[in-house]
Order: C-alpha cells, then structure tokens, then sequence
C-alpha cells in the first residue's frame, strides 16, 4: 500500500515535519566534528509513535541539505510519498537503518559516518579496547567490530544487530567501511559517533607510545553505571532517560523477530 504522507493524520504530519527538522540539522553536525568528508556519512530518527524514519538523500552536499530534502521511509527502507521529488533516492544505507530499527525497538537514531580514527580501527578489523574512562562512560567497554557486509541490502544491519545485541556499546566498526552508531534519538546517535571517533583517536595514540593499560571490568561498569545514571542534570532530564545497551533499554526492548 502506497503511504502518502498528505493524507496521514495533522499529528503524524506534525511530527514527521519535527523528525526531518531534527535529521536535516544534526547532518550539520557531521562535518562540523570533522567526522565525514563530501557527502559521507549520514544519520536517521525514527519518527515517534509511527513505523517510519528519515533520513538522508543519496549522494546531496551537507550545504545543500534542508527539512524538505529528507526522506521519509517506512521500516521495510522504502520511500513513502513524502512530498520529494520521485527522483530523489534515500541514503545507499537505508536498508541497514532500517534494518536496526525493526530489530532494535529501542533504537531511535542511526548514524554512520566514515570518521578517520574508527574507520582506521575497522579497516584492521580490530576492536577499540576499553582503557579510557570515556570509553567505560560512554560505551561500557569496548567498541566491537562488525562483519563486512556488502551495502545496499540488509547485510550491514544485520551486522549491527548481531554484534550490538552482545555489547553495551552504542558503536560498532563494521570492518573495512567504519562505525555505525544507535541511540534513544538521531541527537544520541550523533554523539556516539562524535565519542567514537575521539576514543578511536586517542587510544591509537596511546598504542604509537606503548601498551594502554586495561580498565578492570568491575570499575569499567561502576564507570557506565554512574554515566548513565547519574551523570549531568538530573534523572528526570531527557539526557539520562534509558539508552540503547543499558540494562534498563535491554529490559524494555522487545525481542527482535526477523534476525
Ligand atoms: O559508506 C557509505 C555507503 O555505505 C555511505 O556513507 C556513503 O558514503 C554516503 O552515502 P549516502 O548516504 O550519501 O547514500
């Protein structure tokens, strides 16, 4: 059935109108970390209550970018009629975001960028290991490599999926391409990435001068604990609600059906 979006309830208008405003303005985020050359990259959110998501088209300069460019899709990766032109294709990685948010309900932001330090990591197929207290913070141990996958079908989602459903990482280096990162929403996923990239780098580092030290698995989840619970502003603000790969999403979270 063909989903117009014209014809779909004020409400849903409404917050798919927000989500690609939210998706258009993060994407300003990726070049302004230096996380993505051209046009790189991309990031996507799933628009709240509804089985659809929006991200990026294909192959468009982050200049040229805007609310009414992004596309909308459903969780099968296909366009609705969103009011774009027919021409203008979604993101060569729908597929795999669309992929994690039919098995990860919990996931609601998708990024992947080609950052130069994470993609480094994934080209040796190496994991990042946790000896950073950002790291135990931000990802409770280390950044996972994912298979190689092809891109354009469900291959690379696949991969996020089987190796972030075993990890409380928000990242994964998906070996020879670069990360992929999840959160509650696209703005989450967005600082994964900007976390990864900056761990990749530091760690590489670390390595030129020596053998980083391991953090103990115990202090690495007193570490993601406090971070995730009672870091920033309160435990009431939107920053400490429950993040994909904490035991409070994994308690919540629906069991995948497909993979
Ligand atoms: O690595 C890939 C393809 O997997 C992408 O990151 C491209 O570099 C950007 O593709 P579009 O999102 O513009 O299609």
């Amino acid at each position: 059935m063909t989903i117009v979006l014209d014809q779909l309830a004020p409400e849903v208008q409404d917050a798919v109108a927000r989500t690609r405003q939210r998706v258009s303005d993060l994407h300003a985020e990726l070049p302004r970390n230096q996380l993505v050359v051209w046009t790189a990259g991309n990031v996507s959110e799933r628009v709240p209550g509804q089985d659809l998501f929006v991200i990026k088209p294909s192959g468009v300069s982050y200049d040229e970018l805007s609310p009414e460019l992004m596309v909308v899709c459903t969780l099968d990766g296909a366009k609705i009629v969103d009011g774009t032109a027919d021409s203008l294709t979604p993101s060569s990685d729908t597929a795999a975001h669309a992929y994690v948010y039919r098995h990860m309900p919990e996931v609601g932001g998708v990024v992947h960028t080609h950052s130069t330090y994470a993609t480094a990591w994934a080209a040796r197929g190496e994991e990042i290991p946790c000896v950073l207290t950002m790291m135990g913070d931000e990802f409770g141990g280390p950044i996972p490599v994912g298979p190689f996958a092809i891109i354009g079908d469900d291959s690379i989602g696949r991969g996020i999926v089987e190796t972030l459903r075993h990890s409380r990482s928000r990242a994964v280096l998906m070996q020879n391409h670069g990360p992929f990162t999840i959160g509650k929403d696209a703005k989450d996923a967005v600082k994964a990435a900007v976390m990864c990239e900056e761990v990749a780098r530091t760690v590489h580092v670390a390595t030129q001068l020596g053998d980083p030290i391991a953090i103990p698995a115990e202090i690495v989840d007193s570490l993601f604990d406090r971070y995730q619970n009672v870091y920033g502003q309160g435990a009431t603000s939107s920053d400490s609600a429950a993040q994909p790969g904490s035991a409070a999403s994994s308690a919540s979270a629906a069991s995948p059906q497909e993979a």
